[in-house]
Order: C-alpha cells, then structure tokens, then sequence
C-alpha cells in the first residue's frame, strides 16, 4: 500500500479549509478587523452549501462583495462563467487574484478583481453581473445591497450572508416587529426571503452574533406608481424616524403640515392613524404620489 500523505487530507478540493485560511492569513500578515467587517468563512461546505442555495447557474456572471482570503470566491469560480469580485482592503485585493491562479489555474482568465469601496462603485469590468453572492461586511451590508440592486438592474438574483437580525428586519413583513426601512427598500426591488442560518463556528475569528442568509429576486415588474424611487424612499424615511408616531403625525414634515399627510394618506387610501409599520411597499408608493403641490415643486 501506497502510504503518502494526501495531498488533500481535508477534502476541500480548491476550497480553502481552516487550516489554509490560517496559513494564507499569516503568510500576508493579515489580522482582521471589526471596523471591516473581516470574518472569513473556514468551511468548505458552507461555501458549497451558499452557492448552491443562490443556485448559481454555469452561465452566471456573478458579483461577490468582500471577497476577503476568497473562501467563497473560489466556489462560485467553480459553478459560474464569470466573477467579479470587490474588495477594499489593500493586502487582501491584491493577494486574491494570485491565490485563485494557485488554487483554480484553469478559471483564473474568468476572474476580475476590484479594488474598490462598493459603496462607490458604479461601473464593473466585463459582462453585466446576473446575481449577487456574498458574505457581506456586517457594518454596511444593508447600504451595499441597496446600492448594488439600485445600481445594477442585471442582477436577477442575490443570496447575501448578513448578521442574522438583519437577515430577519430584511426579509420581513408589514405587520411584523422588526419590519422597517431596510424592509420596505429591498421589497422596492426584489422579493425578499430568508434562506437558512449559519453557526458562528464556521469562520474566522468567530462574530458575536449568527448569521442568515438571504435571498432577494428581483421583481417580475416594478411597483406600479407614478412616483419615482426617490420620491416613494423619502415617505419611507420620514415615516420610520418616528415609527412609534402615527403616520399623520410622522409624515408632517414630509407634507409640510399634518393636514397635508393626512390628505396624502387619505388620497392614498390608508387610515391616517395607521402606523409606518402596517404599510406595504405597494401602499408607501401610493402615498408618495398623494403628497400635496407645495411652493417650489415643479409644475
Ligand atoms: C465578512 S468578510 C467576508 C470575507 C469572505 N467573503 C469570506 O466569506 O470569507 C467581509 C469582507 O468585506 C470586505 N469589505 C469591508 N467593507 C467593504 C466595502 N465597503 N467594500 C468592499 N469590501 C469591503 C472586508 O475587507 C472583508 O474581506
């Protein structure tokens, strides 16, 4: 019998493994932060398990955010035509691309590495990215999303990995108690689901906090208003900084005065003592296009 030592003990493939994001860590001298987000997934199955419940199909152009040591990079190397990938610290955008030609040599060409804040980005190299996958950075992974899915109508389908709370206040309900701005926005665009759970135990170092997974799809037709995104966002604003407020009283400063919220909401079909959080995207919408001409509006 043959006793070499595999040259794969853990299994992983390509995939990185504990042992290999510890190893690529050091060699770059990476320690990471809270301020960035930077909790890098040590298992394998769990990037399997999130490329697959993306579904991300062989001819997908996928755009990953925070691609980090590439954990997950390399699994959506391994299923899609292309991937894009943004990531803003230094050392670990300039390490990637070289790690994915070490460890999939033969997918290297159909990677493209960004170096950027997504926060800005407004252009990607290549083809239009159909879906969205990532491991957000945990401190904006509610203001990435919202600027990906605004910026990028290509993207049909996103699964995203956020803290489990915030998992929750997206995939929510009108009705429901963590129903709120980030809520109603991504509804704007997609249809929204919660799509697992994932353990603390499955990066590096370990958060505080679980972690869920989310799935948005974008809607087959836009809300159908006459009142632009902006216009239908600024009702959402106004009427969440004062949730515990009815909306009369919330959206006064929107409208100009209370008796111009209340013939906006009344226009609009909803009783104006409801509260911001019984309101669908839908019934936001029709608000916005009630709010009453004021001096200065255009003709
Ligand atoms: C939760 S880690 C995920 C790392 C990797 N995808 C994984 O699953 O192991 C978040 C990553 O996002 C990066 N990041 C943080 N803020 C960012 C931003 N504004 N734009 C792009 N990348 C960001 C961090 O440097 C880090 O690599």
């Amino acid at each position: 019998m043959n006793s070499a030592p595999s040259p794969d003990p853990a299994g992983t493939g390509a995939l990185l493994g504990p042992a290999d994001v510890r190893e690529l860590a050091g060699a770059l001298g990476v320690r990471p932060t809270k301020q960035r987000g930077q909790n890098f997934v040590i298992d394998a199955n769990t990037v399997r398990r999130i490329v697959r419940t993306a579904g991300v199909r062989p001819d997908d152009v996928v755009l990953e955010v925070g691609p980090g040591l590439g954990s997950l990079t390399l699994a959506l190397l391994e299923s899609a035509e292309r991937v894009t990938a943004i990531e803003i610290d230094d050392v670990l955008a300039e390490a990637l691309p070289a790690t994915v030609r070490a460890r999939l040599p033969e997918r290297a060409d159909r990677f493209a590495l960004v170096h950027a804040d997504a926060l800005r980005v407004t252009e990607l190299p290549g083809p239009e990215p159909t879906a969205l996958v990532a491991n957000l950075p945990y401190n904006v992974a509610v203001p990435v999303l919202l600027h990906l899915l605004a910026g990028f109508p290509s993207l049909e389908r996103t699964l995203v990995m956020v803290q489990s709370e915030v998992a929750d206040r997206l995939a929510a309900a009108p009705g429901s108690k963590v129903y709120g701005v980030p809520s109603v926005k991504a509804a704007w665009y997609c249809e929204v689901k919660r799509a697992g759970a994932i353990g603390r135990n499955v990066f590096w170092p370990a958060p505080n906090v679980d972690s869920g997974l989310v799935s948005l799809v974008r809607r087959e037709r836009p809300v159908a208003t006459s009142a632009s995104r902006d216009e239908v966002f600024a009702v959402v604003d106004a009427a969440f900084a004062q949730r515990r407020k009815t909306l009369r009283a919330a959206l006064a400063g929107w409208a100009g005065s209370a008796a111009g919220a209340e013939e906006a909401l009344t226009g609009a079909g909803i009783d104006p003592r409801a509260r911001g959080e019984a309101l669908t995207v839908e019934e936001f919408a029709a608000v916005a296009e009630h709010r009453p001409k004021r001096e200065g509006d255009g003709a």
